[in-house]
């Protein structure tokens, strides 16, 4: 597991991180959300060890990460630094190369990721000639040619077309189901909402949420409800304990103070017949929005 733990850092007089902890469990992905600026990039610089932090600590494996003991990290930069004038193959080879892979590792990663990620074709191509959105599939390419223990990407489905996203989807899947922890940022929220096992939210600088999308999901969700009667559901502003959230004639979304589901549910059959009642889940676009 990776452990970030009240990390903090300051750029002069600005507090950028504010005791920011969660984790990234092995197998798992993990989508980090936050608005522009909210310090998304600025912790993982820290986690990858690029930036310094002013307090807190990362663990790897219960370790605290030094120079000497520092795993091996699959990056993808916000800045994405791949030379253009430079076959795509040659490029990926190389970077595993860096990495310390003996020549014939590196070239048949570099052939199982470009063809992974249909790229097989391309290999001869320079960088500059493919599209953007090939060009980011390249970046997935020499964020994995090494076979990282950990994936820290930011943003690697922005500019990717639906398909783009499902091919680099899967790699990064395979990847996770080999036991790695994969966080990555993004700001599309629908697609995280499809494709992540764990969240964390992070607005100015703090955790706001963080957990399994799908207990967020019921966390968020616990007190919304929707009903529908046959009348008017204006009465429901007048229950104590209840807030009503949207009212539409006979149709009312609304959350739960302190009133008890059940109750309402009585109140609502007192007045006529009820033609559904249920709990509302929240898409991770809502709970982003009350979190952050
Ligand atoms: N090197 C730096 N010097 C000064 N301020 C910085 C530096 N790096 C980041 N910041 C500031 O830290 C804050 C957080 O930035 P960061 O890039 O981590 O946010 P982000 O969540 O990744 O944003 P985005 O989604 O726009 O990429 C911002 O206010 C930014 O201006």
């Amino acid at each position: 597991m990776l452990t970030v733990t009240a990390i903090s850092r300051s750029f002069g007089d600005h507090q950028v991180l504010h005791d920011v902890s969660f984790d990234v469990k092995p197998g798992r992905m993990t989508g980090f959300l936050g608005a522009n600026g909210s310090g998304k990039t600025t912790t993982m610089r820290i986690v990858l060890g690029v930036l310094g932090a002013h307090g807190g600590e990362v663990r790897w494996r219960g370790e605290r990460i030094t120079a000497a003991n520092r795993p091996q990290f699959g990056y993808m930069p916000e800045e994405r630094g791949l030379y253009p004038k430079m076959a795509i193959g040659e490029q990926v080879g190389w970077l595993g190369r860096l990495h310390g892979l003996d020549r014939a590792t590196a070239r048949a990663n570099t052939d199982r990721l470009l063809d992974q990620l249909g790229l097989a074709e391309r290999s001869g191509d320079l960088l500059e000639a493919l599209s953007l959105g090939n060009q980011q599939r390249v970046q997935i390419a020499a964020a994995l040619v090494h076979d990282p223990e950990v994936l820290v990407l930011d943003e690697p489905f922005s500019g990717l077309d639906p398909l783009a996203v499902e091919v680099v989807l899967d790699v990064l899947r395979a990847r996770a189901a080999r036991g790695a922890p994969v966080l990555f940022s993004s700001h599309q929220l629908a697609l995280v909402e499809q494709l992540c096992d764990d969240v964390v939210i992070i607005s100015k600088g703090r955790v706001t949420a963080a957990g399994s999308r799908d207990e967020l999901r019921a966390r968020y969700g616990a007190r919304r409800f929707e009903v529908v009667v046959d009348t008017d559901a204006g009465w429901l502003r007048d229950v104590p304990g209840v807030r009503v959230v949207d009212l539409d004639g006979p149709r009312a979304v609304f959350e739960l103070d302190t009133a008890d589901d059940q109750d309402v549910l009585r109140a609502a059959l007192d007045r006529g017949a009820v033609r559904s009642f249920t709990p509302v889940v929240p898409t991770l676009d809502e709970i982003f929005k009350e979190a952050a």
